[in-house]
């Protein structure tokens, strides 16, 4: 017989975004088990955004050095590969999750190890790692936060050899000689220039091109900035098939007849919502993508008990913005248990509902040079029926040049026309990720371009390329 649990919601996955919701609903008066079967803290903290920007920053402090006369000339080495690996071993606590279960207990959360599944309305049963089989009652709502997974191309021969997938990548205790990278995404990219900085020769297939969805002058940039760590990008590259070589490594062959071949291949196409073995079917769900309203609710299930957020709910697979939707459920379920107004079917940019996920969702690519954007793209916005003008250009300001010699770097800014204010924002180059925020706050924010005018950027700083847009827009 299984043992059974009461509590008011069940959360399944201590991703960050599982770690948020839980911390909400408590916050909000409820209580809270979280169940995860793998490490608390899931795949941001320990294979992916953590371990990753921990591999790249190194390379970019060491070509901001290089990129100065005065201290270019005191550097005199190359990439220690061994203590950039050790370092990035710190920030995934060596895979032990000790001090996020520590956090999650400290914030009055009850933690489950193990496997749980949904076992009809409101009931979750979790394989628990000590063995027991426990039955959970909720008594106000079940939160799927369980991620993504990989989704692996379908591609001759994959199976047969023993590929990386990010996993791997950012995990890896040594650098391949030679990498083979599939996939043009963000974490193509930026693993490609990690390991090409840290002494391996990466040749990446980006069948599209690289980050499909920045325009093209961003792209471009980081593309050169590959280049010049000798990645070879190799855009409308279509991978036909995969082979083990003699010599243990892998042989790719390209639609167009070519072959690539290295000591390790790195599978990077994309992921899925984690929805598989979760038990959908007893709730009448399938294990496609979700639907879910704006607080994670998901559509078609009586008394709106089930939520899904983070990856698992797939509408943004960001940490940040998962988060985000984290908060707005765990505070819509906690107002909804007290009926709290406005908390039922609540407005556009109600705390309960995670409207900038639709209208003002950041990225940054921390390639060298970074790439990020907030919001649509011109072409988006047009897509979306709105008045959309562009304006771009070169950063080129005194602060661009103080940052470094012979800096390059671009900027656009899209406005709704009609409503005068911005409604996405691009940057490409050095040093740029920190000011993004500022762009999420101005479209967030709706600021109006005739008072943005009066936001003056501080002298010499990169952040005066603002100026610039808003005096090439005709301000
Ligand atoms: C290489 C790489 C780099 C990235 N870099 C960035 C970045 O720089 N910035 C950024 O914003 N995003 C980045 N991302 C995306 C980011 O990692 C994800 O958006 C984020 O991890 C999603 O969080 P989550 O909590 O929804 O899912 P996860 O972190 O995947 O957590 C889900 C948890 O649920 C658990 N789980 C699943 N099923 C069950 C079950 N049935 N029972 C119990 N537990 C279960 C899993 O074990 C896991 O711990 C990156 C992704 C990759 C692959
Ligand atoms: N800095 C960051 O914020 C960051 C970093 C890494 C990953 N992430 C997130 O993690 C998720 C996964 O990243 P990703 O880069 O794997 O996904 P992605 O969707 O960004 O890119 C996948 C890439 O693989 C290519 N691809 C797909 N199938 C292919 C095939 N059969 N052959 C060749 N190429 C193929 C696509 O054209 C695309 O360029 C994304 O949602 C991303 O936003 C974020």
């Amino acid at each position: 017989m299984p043992e059974t649990v009461q509590t008011d919601v069940v959360v399944i996955g201590a991703g960050a975004v599982g770690e948020n919701a839980a911390d909400r609903i408590v916050r909000g008066g409820l209580s809270a088990v979280l169940v995860e079967a793998d490490l608390v803290g899931g795949e941001c903290s320990y294979w992916a955004c953590m371990p990753s920007k921990a591999l790249l920053r190194p390379g970019t402090a060491l070509r901001e050095a290089r990129s100065l006369a005065g201290s270019r000339e005191a550097v005199t080495g190359t990439l220690d590969a061994a203590a950039v690996l050790e370092r990035r071993n710190s920030f995934t606590s060596n895979w032990d999750d000790a001090g996020q279960a520590e956090w999650v207990a400290g914030a009055g959360i009850d933690l489950i190890r193990g496997r749980a599944r949904l076992a009809g309305e409101r009931e979750v049963e979790v394989a628990a790692t000590d063995g027991r089989t426990l039955r959970i009652s909720a008594r106000h709502a079940v939160v799927l936060a369980t991620g993504s997974a990989p989704a692996v191309p379908p591609i001759e021969g994959l199976d047969t050899v023993d590929f990386w997938g990010t996993r791997e990548a950012t995990s890896a205790a040594e650098i391949p000689a030679r990498l083979v990278v599939i996939g043009g995404g963000v974490a193509g990219v930026e693993l490609a220039q990690a390991y090409a900085r840290l002494g391996a020769k990466v040749v990446l297939l980006a069948r599209h091109g690289i980050l499909g969805s920045f325009p093209e002058p961003a792209r471009m940039l980081v593309a050169e900035g590959l280049g010049a760590d000798g990645v070879e990008v190799r855009a409308s590259a279509s991978p036909a098939s995969v082979r083990r070589t003699d010599d243990g490594g892998v042989e790719v062959t390209l639609e167009d007849g070519g072959t690539v071949t290295g000591d390790r291949l790195l599978v990077a196409t994309g992921r899925r919502p984690a929805l598989a073995g979760l038990g959908l079917e007893t709730v009448g769900l399938g294990t496609e993508m979700l639907d879910t309203d704006g607080s994670g609710r998901v559509a078609g299930i009586d008394g709106g008990w089930l939520y899904a957020v983070g990856d698992a709910a797939g509408k943004v697979l960001l940490t940040h913005q998962g988060k985000y939707e984290a908060r707005a459920a765990g505070d819509a379920i906690a107002a909804r248990a007290k009926q709290e107004p406005g908390s039922a079917e609540p407005d556009a940019w109600s705390r309960f509902t995670a409207t900038a996920d639709r209208f003002a969702v950041p990225q940054v690519v921390f390639t060298d040079p970074e790439a990020a954007m907030v919001g649509r793209t011109v072409e988006q916005a047009r897509e979306d029926g709105i008045n959309a003008s562009e304006t771009s250009l070169d950063i080129a300001v005194a602060g661009s040049a103080l940052y470094a010699d012979e800096y390059r770097g671009w900027a656009q800014m899209v406005v709704d026309e009609d409503r005068r204010v911005l409604v996405g924002v691009t940057f490409a180059g050095p040093g740029v990720s920190e000011l993004l925020h500022s762009a999420t706050i101005a479209i967030a924010g709706e600021v109006p371009l005739d008072r943005l005018w009066h936001a003056v950027p501080a002298y010499p700083t990169i952040s005066e390329v603002w100026l610039r847009l808003l005096e090439k827009y005709g301000l």
